[in-house]
């Protein structure tokens, strides 16, 4: 491919020079000889401060945002409009327009989205599609899976894994998409077929600043990110958000659907609700069926809902959703327990928002009332260099759902642990909860667990998945399961359970 061909249909202010292009990167410090490399502003630093970098490493092209970037002689050389969209545009020439070939589901929203995509992705595969699914925990395409350094990746990546996935014969793509790719334009020119939104609470502040600017991130899946909108979109009635959310989608997609717990296009009636999973009466616009779905609380009924309503737009039949549902593969790290034989439950769980704290809280209180007592016991803290309006939320949150809480540090980051510790405790403090401060994780776990009783619930919260703690010092592996795991070794508890079979690989729980 040419110059001239790789940038086609950017909003490109000038350009001058041609050369043949063999590969596209945003990152200097991954160019090749032969590439463009695209050269944009961000916040922690200018992309355009590489531009020598990247030649020196093989660049024959340069796309900046800069108008003042001086052409270096030799080098092919575009000034485009805007740095992402020309990368989205860009990486979408290279590797020929994948995306318009894919039926691409998206899924927004604060909590829920890896959760559902994971269903929705079973959903599809259970009924013979053969899928690319992309998300927070890492990216498939069928059963071949790809690290996620993000959640959302850029255009480039994008590009790339759905090239990948139709050469390899896929048909649909299920991703979630963060707000932060939104608000960036990572999926600037990406043609969604159904868009989901599953709820807005408090988070990401840091970045998007107020709740209504996080709003507007989300709400762009619904107008289209650059391209045609939705021809669906799906909507958590239940929600505060709701409504707002639904004016976009009216305004902008072919069909509407909600869903709701209780009411809504897609809504659950009779549901029991029991610690190893949930059955209830599925009810759509073609019908209703029974079903009983392995994932437990309320949350993930909602969750069910939203896959189910997808799914079903994406042609899957209402009567065959029962079946598949029972098969559906669950994301690891959310609501997983571990066991050992020990006579108290332990639970790791990604809650990382105080809605998310207060409804595990919630659902572990209603495990225990049924067994006929135990206690609460959480454990948490809050990511460093990420929105500290939440701390004390979580705080206050942790504190009135549980009987004890132990608060401990969730990748600090380049932040003073203690500094973050220090941010949470005015909620604690609102709160007449018990609780013990311990910074180092695997200390904290350890006195999690030595504090839990017959018929208690442990819930070590925020990490879920995750392999590793980021501190000041570096990355350093960490994995809650393996170290409650090990935790639970220690205290004399050694019995081999489906659970700790869990943790050596399987994403079935
Ligand atoms: C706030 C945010 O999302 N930032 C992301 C964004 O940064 P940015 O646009 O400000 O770029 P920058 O780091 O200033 O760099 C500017 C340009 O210089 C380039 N560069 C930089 C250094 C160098 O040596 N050479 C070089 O070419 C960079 O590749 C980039 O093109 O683009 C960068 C390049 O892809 C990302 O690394 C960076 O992710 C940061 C590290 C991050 O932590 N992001 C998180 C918050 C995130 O995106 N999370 C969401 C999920 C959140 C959720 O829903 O819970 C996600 O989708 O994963
Ligand atoms: N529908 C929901 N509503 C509220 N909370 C939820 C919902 N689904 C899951 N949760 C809670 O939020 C946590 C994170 O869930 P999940 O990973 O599915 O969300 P996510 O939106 O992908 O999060 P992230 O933005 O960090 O990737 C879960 O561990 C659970 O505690
Ligand atoms: N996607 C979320 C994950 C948070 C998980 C928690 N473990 C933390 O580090 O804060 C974020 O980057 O804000
Ligand atoms: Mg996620």
């Amino acid at each position: 491919m040419d110059f001239f061909q790789l940038i086609d249909g950017a909003e490109i202010l000038s350009c001058s020079g041609n050369a043949g292009i063999h590969g596209v990167e945003y990152d200097s410090r991954r160019v090749k000889p032969g590439f463009c490399f695209l050269a944009m502003r961000g916040d922690s630093t200018d992309g355009n401060r590489y531009i020598d970098k990247a030649i020196e490493l093989g660049a024959v092209a340069i796309v900046t945002d800069s108008a003042t970037e001086i052409p270096r002689p030799g080098v092919a050389w575009a000034i485009c409009a805007h740095g992402r969209r020309a990368l989205s545009r860009l990486s979408a020439n290279f590797y020929k327009h994948p995306a318009e070939k894919l039926a691409i589901t998206g899924v927004t929203g604060t909590n829920g989205k890896t959760t559902t995509t994971y269903i929705l992705d079973s959903l599809l595969r259970h009924a013979g599609r053969k899928t690319a699914m992309i998300g927070t925990v890492e990216y498939h395409i069928a059963d071949r899976v790809i690290p996620a350094p993000h959640t959302t990746p850029e255009p480039l990546e994008l590009n790339q894994i759905f090239r990948e996935a139709l050469n390899e014969g896929a048909t649909e793509a299920v991703m979630e998409v963060s707000s932060h790719a939104l608000a960036q334009e990572r999926v600037f020119g990406i043609p969604y077929d159904v868009a989901v939104f599953t709820n807005l609470t408090r988070d990401h502040l840091d970045f998007h600043g107020t709740m209504e600017s996080y709003f507007q991130s989300k709400a762009t899946l619904f107008k289209g990110c650059g391209t045609e909108p939705p021809r669906v979109g799906i909507i958590n009635r239940d929600d505060e958000w709701a409504e707002k959310f639904m004016k976009v989608a009216n305004k902008h997609c072919d069909k509407v659907y909600t869903y709701g717990f209780a009411a809504g296009d897609f809504h659950a009636e009779n549901a029991e609700m029991t610690s190893t999973g949930t059955r209830f009466d599925l009810v759509t616009p073609e019908g209703r069926v029974p079903i009983f779905s392995p994932l437990i609380g309320k949350v993930n009924v909602l969750n069910l809902l939203a896959a189910a309503a997808a799914a079903m737009e994406r042609g899957i039949h209402l009567d065959s959703l029962a079946e598949s549902i029972t098969h559906i593969v669950r994301p690891p790290g959310r609501f997983e327990r571990v066991s050992a034989g020990q006579p108290f439950t332990v639970i790791v769980d990604y809650a990382h928002t105080d809605d998310a704290l207060r409804n595990v809280t919630k659902l572990a209180r209603d495990f225990v009332q049924q067994a006929g007592g135990g206690r609460v016991i959480t454990l948490f803290g809050c990511g460093g260099d990420r929105d500290k309006t939440k701390r004390p939320l979580m705080g206050k949150a942790a504190g009135e759902g549980s009987d004890l809480v132990v608060l401990t540090s969730d990748n600090p980051r380049s932040e003073d642990p203690q500094a973050i510790i220090n941010d949470v405790l005015p909620g604690l403090a609102q709160t007449p909860i018990k609780f013990i401060v311990e910074p180092d994780r695997r200390k904290a776990i350890g006195i999690a667990v030595a504090n839990a009783r017959l018929g208690d619930v442990v819930i070590l919260a925020g990490k879920g998945h995750e392999k590793t703690q980021t501190t000041r010092e570096g990355v350093f592996p960490f994995d809650d399961a393996q170290v409650a795991l090990e935790t639970l070794h220690a205290a004399g508890y050694t019995a081999e359970t489906e659970g700790s079979h869990h943790l050596h690989g399987s994403h079935i729980g």
